[in-house]
């Protein structure tokens, strides 16, 4: 393919591109590859070098096709930051080419793109300038800018003195303002709050129905339900490129076997070890919960330090993220419960609890629907439910100033380390034919730690796990 093949379809070409690093021992073998060379030459003499060469790409031919998302993965150091910067145009390749068409807007690794003596204002205009916005219409978008960052008075102060969640917020409030054709988000959403990254993660959404992504993530699950594509990359060499799902698994099975094989592959069944634990258990709290499944190692686990601590950050009814609705109802809290009833600032995967939704009725009103979804970092929905199939025969009338309280209970999943949002609802009308009254984004949030689920967006509680030897018949 030609490197000046048909850009108007492809927003980004790259064809056989690399990177090379001198890597120097010592300061002064830099000194002396600048000096001596020449000398040798000049003497007629073998040339001699005083570096290792360290190919941080290599060889990498790709395109990206206008309102593609394309996912980068890798492991640390496979060269996702050195591409993105390429593609960027902010580092040189030492062989091959990229072309870029329209505009491109970056989020790469912290520090880079702002000057950190000025202030976020000063910065604004600036990156606004940089990626030719004229200054009247960056005056017009400023307040959606500021908005959107939404750090306080912190924009008047140097860059310098920001957090690193303040520095996203603000770096990516300006890239989602600039018009950009193509968006680059290296691992930037990793240090913003929850609530800051379900915004730019409803953003991205948006963005993808017109727009071109490149997005570098660890995190695979993101990757598969971000972008449809994804392009695996190791040691500076283009692994795979294809659908993000099969990448994706390709790319887990092969760190899989890397981490068995460092562990010498040392999993092996003792003659005997054959055991089955956690028969069924009753509920401890007798309640009706009807079918419960209570995680056969509990006891275990919650005897030691790993428990999948739950750590709940309540409601704040003026501090609202993001909320629409017709209006009829208002909700006044949603809160968690433990089984006991206690209000949770904590809790752990596993455990019974409950989480309630008060709304205030404001105009006469039958057949409310209340609901929520509980969504991790990025905004994809784990899991939800709401009341209808409970209540769908149930007309519920209520009159304006009446107050409602919907009550789910579960078993907390075991959770992944990280942090999670709620949203919370409240419709009327039926499943099929409802209109939003008042829906709340993140609600509240919590943040889950020491979790032993490596794998999958939940783990739900296990009724029996089991291992045995099945003896060979004659
Ligand atoms: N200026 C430099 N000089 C020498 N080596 C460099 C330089 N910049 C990057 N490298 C090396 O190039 C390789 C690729 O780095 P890169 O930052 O692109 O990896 P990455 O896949 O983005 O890693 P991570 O996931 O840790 O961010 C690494 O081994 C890194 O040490």
């Amino acid at each position: 393919m030609s490197s000046e093949m048909l850009l108007d379809d492809l927003n980004i070409y790259a064809e056989r591109l690399s990177k090379r690093y001198e890597i120097y021992a010592q300061p002064a073998d830099r000194l002396k590859q600048m000096l001596l060379p020449r000398l040798w030459r000049a003497m007629g003499r073998v040339e001699q070098s005083y570096f290792r060469e360290f190919w941080a790409l290599r060889d990498v031919s790709f395109s990206v096709r206008r309102g593609e998302t394309v996912g980068i993965i890798g492991r640390n150091g496979s060269g996702k930051s050195t591409l993105l910067q390429m593609v960027c145009n902010t580092l040189h390749p030492t062989e091959g080419v990229v072309r870029v068409h329209g505009r491109i807007a970056a989020l790469l690794e912290l520090g880079a793109g702002f000057n950190r003596e000025f202030t976020g204002r000063e910065n604004v205009y600036l990156s606004g300038l940089l990626y030719g916005i004229p200054e009247d219409e960056l005056r017009k978008r400023f307040d959606l800018i500021v908005d959107f960052a939404d750090i306080g008075n912190f924009i008047d102060q140097p860059v310098k003195t920001y957090s690193s969640g303040m520095y996203v917020r603000l770096a990516f409030a300006i890239a989602a303002h600039v018009d950009a054709d193509t968006l680059i988000i290296d691992e930037a959403l990793s240090v913003g709050d929850v609530r800051f990254t379900q915004k730019c993660m409803r953003y991205l959404r948006e963005f993808q129905k017109h727009g071109t992504l490149l997005f570098v993530s660890h995190d695979t699950t993101a990757v598969i339900n971000l972008c449809s594509r994804a392009i695996w990359l190791d040691s500076g060499r283009m692994i795979m490129d294809g659908a993000a799902k099969d990448v994706v698994e390709q790319y887990l099975a092969a760190q899989h076997a890397a981490d068995r094989k460092s562990l010498g592959d040392s999993v092996a069944l003792r003659p005997g070890a054959s055991k089955t634990r956690g028969e069924d258990k009753p509920d401890a709290s007798g309640s009706e919960v009807s079918a419960d499944v209570v995680d056969s190692r509990m006891d275990i686990l919650n005897g030691t330090a790993q428990r999948n601590l739950v750590e709940v950050f309540e409601f704040d009814a003026s501090n609202i993220n993001s909320e629409f609705g017709a209006g009829a109802l208002r909700i006044q809290d949603v809160r968690l419960r433990d089984e006991a009833g206690v209000l949770c600032r904590m809790t752990y995967g596993g455990e019974l609890v409950d989480i309630e939704i008060e709304a205030q009725v404001l105009e006469p009103m039958q057949r409310p629907i209340f609901g929520f979804f509980i969504k991790d970092r990025l905004g994809q929905r784990l899991f939800g439910d709401n009341t209808y199939i409970s209540y769908h025969d149930d007309l519920i009338q209520a009159e304006p100033g009446q107050r409602l309280l919907a009550r789910f209970r579960f078993r907390m999943p075991i959770l992944p380390t990280g942090d999670y949002s709620v949203d919370a609802a409240v419709a009327t009308g039926t499943q099929e034919n409802h209109t939003q009254q008042h829906w709340i984004h993140d609600a509240f949030t919590f943040k889950a730690s020491e979790s032993t689920m490596r794998h999958g967006l939940v783990g739900i509680p296990m009724h029996t796990i089991g291992i045995e030897r099945i003896e060979e018949t004659e």
